[in-house]
């Protein structure tokens, strides 16, 4: 089963970073994900209370971030996975995470991590 529910480029403004003035500004970070799901039951039934609820996905995500405040984006990523394996029931996810501003010589730096199996 190769089913995914997608995020693409989620922006959330927070506080993250590891340098006295990183702690004292908030910066972008875009999230990306690929959450593995069986969509058949949402294809058969059109009800979202089968499906992935992306949209509740993408506020939880915005939020955990607000609240968690990381120094490293690698904390972050491994909070989030944990939250949407135990909170959502995501099996296997990949997710990106991108701090555009970082370094001003790159478009983007990031991480990304693979959690969980199919
Ligand atoms: N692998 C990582 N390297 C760095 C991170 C990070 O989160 N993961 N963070 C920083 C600083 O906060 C940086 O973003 C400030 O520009 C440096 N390296």
């Amino acid at each position: 089963m190769a089913d995914s529910v997608l995020i693409e480029g989620l922006a959330v403004e927070t506080v993250i970073g590891v340098y006295d003035w990183e702690r004292e500004v908030t910066q972008q970070i875009l999230v990306d994900l690929d959450m593995a799901w069986d969509n058949r039951a949402p294809g058969r039934s059109d009800d979202v209370a089968d499906a992935l609820d992306y949209a509740a996905v993408s506020e939880r995500v915005t939020r955990c971030l607000q609240e968690l405040k990381p120094q490293l984006l690698e904390r972050a990523a491994e909070v989030l996975a944990d939250l949407l394996m135990k909170e959502f029931g995501v099996g296997q996810l990949t997710l990106t995470l991108r701090k555009p501003g970082a370094v001003p010589a790159a478009r983007s730096v990031g991480v990304r991590i693979e959690r969980g199996s199919k």
